[in-house]
């Protein structure tokens, strides 16, 4: 089964009749052939909450370059409510099993909201089947309806609303209400044609997810066409060729030459658009390996960074809530500072532990050919961002700041000075660059039963890992014991067998509720004392350190403490090691209290 519609859509009816109505005197992407593509990645709270500003920011950088934007799916105040989980909720939905009557009926499902069986009345009013033409056989009949069906409304009206909301032209809101109703008709039918045989593969599951990029992209093509700027939806649902002629398919992962392909083709396909901006899905699979297993939540980061190298782009960047990357998450510590420039494998490490701005794949992919990132707030378009830059410790300082400020953001001089005093600070670093911290962390304790030798005993254990696909986020290890703090992302009964396995190669105990704190700078290895000073801050702040890991990376001093502690750690750590020289307190008397939370 493949998705619905790719390729151009019409806002003015069905996709595949005619073409996309162009409003008059429409804004366009710039034809000269000196100006240079800037990609913009926007996030699902974004393009959730602020369809009309991202039509405004676009606007005001396509006079001077050529603009793609590329969206993630829809999400309302969290991620967690977002379009892309409940396209989740329904696919486990549709695999749940529902209990026989004794005639053998299947009973009544209840409904999610209100716990009303859907075979009263009201219940089947729940269905706002404005369109009627779409009701499927199964929706006429409450009894069977399935359970998956109330979470594809869910889906299908919050995009109405989010529709009608922010789009005014009533042409264009017709049609992208039709190819609503269209998708999410597809959706039905291929979870209905799941249910049957009782099986979604993970390459299924990458294709139910990519509709929240689909429907997500409509709606902002939509909205830029009736702002009056002429754009154009691109779908990437068929990017990927043939699976059977890729070799990353042999080994299930995805190499680089994989992603430079996929370079190369979603840049060919953008540059089809001509002078219209295109709507990009961050959507890319499916992909061997599952997009989802291969990538993670989060994919639509790397699809522009992928799409900004097959543009040969000026700049990628990725707007959010947030003014760009802070030397803590400002949420937890009020005292937290934006960074102006920070090195792609700092960004990397943050986002690894914890501090999640932008999918840790992304910088891999636009640093190596050299193109910066910035982060850039919705809400706060004028601020200059954090750009995530190449190390200037390869390079010469110099150069860096007078790269970054060539970036093509309107610098303002005083944006600039801080651009340069960053870059110079960078080869004379008096602190440490961001804390992080990553909580639903489980740590692992297991004494070796001396059954076997040393390696053997660490192999088993790797092995069982393995074999439970658990990534092991820290690890400290004596010749008969080890410690492994691990996300506690693991449901109960695995997380039961997972320690059955390993206590076949010793004692094995498991504490949850835990956080890794971790302290973050490329400069911290010639840093003298650093070390000490954040294990004495949390020893004053009487803060038990449970895991320590230091070395592995000459980047990071990571350690594991009671998730209870974490915002205390976080804001004694910011106040002990990250604050300007000038603000710190003499070595001997470092301040543990009192703090701003
Ligand atoms: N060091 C950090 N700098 C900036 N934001 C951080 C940091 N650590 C954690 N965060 C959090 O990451 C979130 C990222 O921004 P947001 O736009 O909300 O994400 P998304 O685009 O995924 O919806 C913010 O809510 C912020 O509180
Ligand atoms: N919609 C996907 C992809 C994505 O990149 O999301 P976001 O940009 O909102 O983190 C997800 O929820 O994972």
């Amino acid at each position: 089964m493949s998705g619905s519609s790719s390729g151009s859509y019409s806002s003015s009816s069905s996709p595949s009749s005619s073409p996309p109505r162009t409003p008059p005197n429409a804004y366009q992407n710039s034809i000269d052939p000196s100006s240079r593509w800037l990609v913009q990645k926007y996030g699902g709270t974004s393009v959730g909450k602020f369809a009309v500003n991202i039509a405004d920011i676009v606007s005001s950088y396509i006079e001077s370059n050529k603009v793609a934007i590329v969206c993630s799916a829809r999400s309302g105040s969290t991620k967690a409510l977002g379009t892309t989980n409940l396209l989740l909720r329904a696919a486990s939905e549709t695999l749940r099993r529902r209990p026989m009557t004794q005639s053998g009926s299947v009973t009544p499902v209840s409904n999610v909201m209100t716990g009303t069986p859907t075979s009263s009345p009201r219940a089947a009013d729940a269905y706002p089947w404005t369109l009627g033409q779409t009701i499927s056989p199964m929706a006429r009949q409450p009894d069977s309806v399935p359970e998956f069906y109330k979470t594809v409304d869910l889906i299908r009206q919050e995009h109405f609303n989010a529709a009608r909301a922010s789009v005014q032209d009533p042409v264009i809101l017709q049609g992208l209400e039709l190819e609503i109703e269209r998708d999410c008709d597809w959706l039905r039918s291929f979870l209905s044609a799941s249910q049957v045989i009782d099986e979604i593969s993970p390459r299924s599951k990458d294709t139910i997810i990519g509709l929240g990029e689909r429907l997500a992209c409509k709606i902002m093509a939509a909205v830029l066409r009736d702002q009056g700027i002429d754009a154009e939806y691109v779908s990437l649902e068929s990017i990927v060729p043939d699976f059977d002629d890729l070799e990353a398919a042999e080994d299930g992962t995805l190499d680089q030459e994989f992603y430079d392909r996929l370079s190369r083709a979603v840049g060919e396909r953008v540059k089809q658009c001509g002078p219209r901006v295109p709507v990009v899905t961050g959507f890319f699979g499916p992909v061997p390996g599952s997009l989802l297993q291969q990538v993670g939540r989060g994919y639509t980061d790397l699809l522009s960074a992928l799409l900004a190298v097959g543009l040969e782009a000026a700049e990628l960047q990725i707007w959010k809530e947030v003014d760009g990357i802070f030397t803590a998450d400002p949420r937890k510590v009020p005292t937290a500072r934006l960074i102006s420039i920070i090195s792609p494998a700092e960004a990397a490490e943050l986002t690894y532990y914890g501090s999640e701005v932008v999918h840790p794949f992304t910088m891999e992919q636009a640093i190596r050919r050299r193109i910066p990132i910035r982060i850039k707030n919705v809400e706060n378009p004028r601020g200059g961002g954090t750009v995530i830059h190449p190390d200037p410790a390869e390079e010469d300082a110099t150069q860096v700041a007078e790269d970054v400020g060539s970036v093509p953001e309107p610098a303002s001089p005083l944006a600039l000075a801080m651009l340069q005093a960053r870059a110079t600070e960078m080869h004379h670093p008096r602190h440490p660059t961001a804390v992080t911290i990553k909580d639903h962390i489980i740590v692992l304790n297991i004494n070796s039963n001396r059954k076997s030798v040393s390696h053997g005993f660490l192999a088993g254990i790797f092995g069982t890992l393995d074999r439970f696909g658990v990534v092991v986020d820290l690890i400290s290890t004596s010749e008969v014991h080890v410690s492994m703090a691990i996300e506690d992302a693991l449901a109960k009964k695995l997380l039961d067998r997972l320690v059955k396995e390993l206590q076949k190669t010793g004692s094995v105990s498991v504490h949850h509720d835990m956080a890794i704190l971790s302290l973050v700078g490329k400069h911290m290895r010639n840093m003298i004392g650093i070390a000490g000073r954040m294990f004495t801050t949390l020893a004053q702040g009487k803060v038990n350190i449970e895991m320590l890991s230091q070395g592995a990376s000459e980047i990071n001093i990571s350690c594991v403490i009671d998730g209870r502690n974490a915002v205390k750690a976080l804001n004694l750590i910011h106040q002990s090691c990250l604050q300007p020289p000038e603000a710190l307190p003499a070595p001997k008397s470092i301040a543990v209290g009192p703090w701003l939370f």
